[in-house]
């Protein structure tokens, strides 16, 4: 079947690969158990140890019960041919004694292991979640600005939870070959033969579950690029952050329609395969039943000439029962032990992704206090997922201590300047000096803690407004203090002191008793976190856009004053802010297109001072 694969409108640079698996891939797929073992057991050694002890000592138990129950009917039929004598009825009441005390204790170690598994499982499935947050933290920005990156990050996601069926089912698979091979001696004491017919009865049976689940695991992997859209709009058909403009466009009919239209396809192409599946497994099982009734048949024969006594036959018909189920059950683990393990391999596949943006070796210091500053030269950037330059052959220097404003339209590569400088971005040609050495040579976590960057689009966190703050230097969370001066500094301290909690008030709505604020208000309390830290560089990305006249012209005399002697880029749309600069930066389409002063690019009569008198105009 197609898996779908043509049938979904899908979104745009999300590619679905659909993989069809050979057996070949399956046994290799295996290789993944011991890594995810090491896993498991890193979890808790304690319960998978456990764990491991009782599932052996449990598989000892179905052939002893059977054997004993041989024994109890040779004994009744002896009674019964022979008469009883007293130590003849003693001997059948201490095997009936002994059968109930296996099952008792079948039941007691089926429950404990029960037990140990699903504590195991909540656990493991916190540990990877854990490990998930802390491998994506050290990525770069730009793989998480790729869609294939988020389906192996969504397909690692699933892999967290439930994955300890996986972990029953390998023990559960080293449980009933144990069992298997105690059963099997006695039926192949008594004929050989019968074995072979078992695998004959159950083998189509493992054929067909290891088919379609291939399928299965095909379709489910092909589907992830759906099923992240699906869950995207779950999100933005019922959140805070998007109920005000759904409600206002009425788009939640489009959400819905889109949604179902997803869901239907996804149940459409699950439904025919389940239904096939379904189908062949009643043809499968069917066979297998015929083949255990062959086995029954020459059993009772043997048993009839006098070869058997009833004892053997309960023995070995139970025997042979419980084998082709035991069979079964093992080939049709395999089958989903193996497609676990090849889920694995998603999941591990993730950890594999490494940052590309690395702490050089033997990084240098970053400079303190920096001597001459950051030199361009001839940089340019290409994000990964496009084909454009979004900063080509720039060239420039940014002084210490200097205050540069950049300039330019939408899109004409003001924010990735700054990214390049932050390193979160490396550039794709020409290179970044700083005080005469690649940026590159430099300790990444010095470079980042020497860097005070408020974007943008700076998030607005679901938390107090002391962690709001504090999120700029989060090791200072406690420094009370330190989040006030901060606070006071960006202007935010006056509206904090009128929130009923304060700085303990949690801000947004999205948890309990939070109080929301407006666009400005929670862009005074962004720009505090820029005075967390005694950062060497400070970067604001338009961050006065959302402040009133008043406000903004205040934050900035406090903003030159607070940076005296430190290096600064502020970008900005308003003049106003910008002619406060040292020198500003004019950016067209990605290069430079005038620096200057505010004066010396007035006098130029070029881009800036035609953008200048367009908006002076505008206020006029
Ligand atoms: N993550 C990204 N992936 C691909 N292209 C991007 C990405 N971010 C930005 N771009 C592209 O790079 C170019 C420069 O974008 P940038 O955000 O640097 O512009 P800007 O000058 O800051 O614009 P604005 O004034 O609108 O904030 C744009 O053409 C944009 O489409």
């Amino acid at each position: 079947m197609s898996a779908g694969r043509d049938h979904y409108n899908r979104a745009p640079g999300a590619k679905s690969t659909v993989q069809e698996l050979s057996f070949k891939d399956r046994l290799s797929a295996l290789r993944n158990l011991p890594q995810f073992f090491k896993l498991v057991w890193h979890t808790s050694p304690r319960l998978t140890a456990t764990n491991a002890i009782l599932r052996i000592a449990r598989s000892a138990i179905p052939v002893t019960v059977l054997y004993v129950g041989k024994l109890i009917i040779d004994e009744v039929v002896a009674i019964t041919h022979g008469g009883s004598t007293q130590g003849s009825t003693l001997h059948l009441w201490e095997l009936v004694a002994l059968e109930f005390g296996l099952a008792v204790l079948s039941d007691a170690l089926n429950r404990v292991i029960i037990l140990t598994e699903s504590l195991l499982g909540d656990l493991f499935s916190n540990y990877t979640s854990v490990k998930i947050m802390a491998h994506a933290a050290t990525l770069d920005l730009d793989q998480f600005e790729d869609a294939n990156f988020y389906d192996k990050l969504e397909r690692a996601r699933q892999q967290t939870v439930g994955r300890t069926i996986l972990l029953s089912q390998v023990l559960g698979q080293v449980q009933d070959l144990i069992t298997m091979g105690f059963l099997s001696v006695g039926l192949i004491t008594f004929n050989p033969w019968l074995i072979l017919l078992l695998l004959v009865a159950v083998l189509p049976a493992f054929w067909g579950e290891s088919y379609f689940s291939d399928k299965s695991y095909a379709l489910s992997r092909g589907q992830t690029p759906q099923r992240r859209e699906l869950d995207y709009l779950r999100y933005i058909g019922a959140s805070d952050d998007t109920a005000k403009e759904i409600k206002m466009f009425d788009l939640s009919h489009f959400l819905i329609d889109r949604f179902q239209t997803l869901s239907n396809q996804f149940y459409k192409d699950n439904k025919n395969l389940a239904i096939r599946r379904s189908v062949w497994g009643t043809i499968f099982t069917l066979l297998g039943t015929a083949g255990y009734y062959g086995a029954y048949i020459v059993i009772i024969l043997r048993t009839i000439e006098g070869k058997l006594s009833i004892g053997d036959l309960t023995f070995l018909a139970g025997s042979f029962r419980q084998l082709r189920g035991l069979l079964e059950g093992i080939l049709g683990r395999f089958t989903s032990v193996s497609q676990g393990a090849i889920f694995l391999s998603d999941f591990f596949d993730f950890f594999k992704i490494e940052a590309r943006i690395k702490a050089a070796v033997h990084p240098r210091p970053f400079p303190n206090p920096i001597k001459h500053g950051f030199v361009f030269e001839d940089v340019g950037f290409q994000y990964s997922n496009s084909e454009r330059w979004a900063i080509r052959h720039l060239n420039f220097t940014l002084h210490t201590g200097e205050k540069l404003a950049l300039v330019g339209e939408n899109g004409a590569g003001k924010t990735t300047l700054v990214k390049l400088l932050a390193r979160l971005y490396d550039p794709t040609e020409g290179s970044i000096h700083l005080d005469g050495h690649d940026l590159r040579e430099y300790d990444l976590a010095g470079l980042r803690l020497n860097i005070g960057v408020i974007f943008q689009d700076y998030l607005r966190y679901q938390m107090t407004a002391s962690q709001n703050i504090a999120v700029g230097n989060i090791e200072e969370k406690e420094n009370q203090d330190l989040i006030v001066t901060s606070a006071q500094q960006s202007l935010a301290h006056y509206l904090v002191e009128k929130l009923p909690g304060k700085y303990d008030q949690m801000l947004g709505r999205r948890f309990h008793q939070g109080v929301e604020l407006s666009g400005g208000e929670w862009q005074k309390i962004a720009l505090a976190r820029a005075y967390m830290r005694d950062a060497q560089l400070l970067i604001l990305d338009e961050p006065t856009a959302a402040l009133d006249a008043r406000a903004e012209y205040e934050v900035f005399q406090r903003f030159a004053e607070l940076t005296k002697g430190k290096t600064a880029v502020l970008i900005s749309h308003r003049f106003s802010t910008v002619r406060m600069a040292d020198r500003i930066l004019v950016l067209e389409k990605g290069e430079l297109l005038e620096i200057g002063s505010h004066e010396e690019l007035l006098q130029q009569e070029g881009r800036y001072a035609e953008l200048f008198h367009l908006q002076a105009k505008g206020y006029r």
